[in-house]
């Protein structure tokens, strides 16, 4: 037979969900959470027999991975575990501690929604002043996900755990705007039975993932001994790209979704809360609402100041998609 080689490999635990509850000291039934779903990876030279010899004895068991990411969500403090970036942090760090022989982990995790629900009446029903969020009762109030991918590996020389990379991002952010849109001047030739249009529909499904760009090469025990220091404000990044891509989309008047997809990426780039931040990656597929013909009932509706009713449409749909980094090159030279 043949020699074959191992050319890459890793392994772990996928889809394992977590919830952390974290009580506020002075209020304990004022609860702050995070719900999570985490896939994390190892890898390295070590395991190679466990593929080619069927030696298990490098292999740290996909029970225990599973084991390690719902201990250290209750261990790590709430503030840490609540910002996923951190937590993602924390977990490569761990592995790469504990284990010496492990040479590369890669931690992909998804933040589920959950939102305060704001009360406008009491328990007792009476009317509350103003808008309340409740202390411990939440809403899944959108399907849109926070995301966040990252690996580390050791350094050749020093073998200590290096960031590779650190990405946060938002997912299926799904959005429509039923004016402020427009598309014409494209390419026409003996293929094109697209109209131009002044001002159509627009919606998409915003995927956004943002590369941090973390101090060079310090380790990772190092980023988390004075996190405060080191690392950006993960949240405040998130939330300000989740503003951008959501004001950029309403408020462009919209040439095509190319303009608009480079125009919420150079927003996210130039908000100083975005600083650490070196390349956003959009993508963004174009849901295509198609004006029914009603001219069998005598009905005008194709024509755009008179369309009302659409047909939307899944499939096929346009699919725009592109990376912007800042000028000097972005992650790549400083990762
Ligand atoms: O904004 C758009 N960009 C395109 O590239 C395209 N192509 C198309 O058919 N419709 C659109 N809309």
């Amino acid at each position: 037979m043949a020699p074959h080689t191992l050319a890459s490999a890793s392994y772990g635990k996928d889809l394992v969900r977590i919830l952390r509850v974290v009580r506020e000291p002075s209020d304990p039934s004022c609860h702050r959470i995070a719900e999570y779903t985490v896939r994390c990876l190892l890898s390295g030279q070590s395991l190679v027999p466990s593929y080619t010899e069927a030696d298990n004895s490098p292999v740290v068991a996909t029970d225990s991975i599973k084991n390690t990411l719902n201990l250290l969500a209750k261990t790590l403090p709430g503030d840490t575990v609540l910002c996923p970036e951190k937590y993602v942090l924390h977990v490569m760090e761990h592995f790469l501690r504990r284990y010496a022989h492990i040479d590369g982990v890669e931690v992909d995790l998804i933040q589920h929604r959950w939102s305060r629900i704001a009360l406008d009446a009491d328990a007792d029903g009476r009317p509350l002043p103003s808008l309340q969020p409740h202390k411990h009762s939440f809403i899944r109030d959108g399907n849109d996900v926070r995301t966040v991918r990252a690996y580390a590996s050791r350094d050749g020389a020093s073998r200590r755990g290096v960031v590779r990379y650190l990405k946060g991002g938002i997912k299926d952010l799904v959005v429509l705007k039923s004016s402020g849109s427009a598309f014409y001047g494209f390419l026409r030739d003996e293929y094109t039975t697209l109209p131009e249009v002044q001002d159509r529909i627009f919606s998409t499904a915003v995927d956004c993932e943002y590369a941090y760009s973390l101090p060079a090469a310090k380790p990772i025990d190092e980023l988390l001994q004075a996190p405060a220091k080191l690392l950006p404000d993960f949240c405040a990044a998130s939330s300000r790209a989740v503003a951008h891509v959501t004001h950029t989309f309403a408020t462009h008047s919209s040439p095509s979704v190319q303009a608009t997809l480079f125009k919420t990426a150079e927003r996210i780039l130039d908000d100083g809360a975005c600083q650490a931040v070196a390349d956003v990656e959009l993508t963004m597929p174009n849901r295509h609402y198609i004006p029914i013909d009603l001219k069998w009932a005598g009905v005008e509706n194709l024509k755009e100041d008179q369309a009302e009713v659409f047909l939307p449409t899944a499939h096929p749909s346009g699919l725009i998609r592109a990376k912007i980094a800042r000028g000097d090159g972005g992650s790549k030279a400083k990762l």
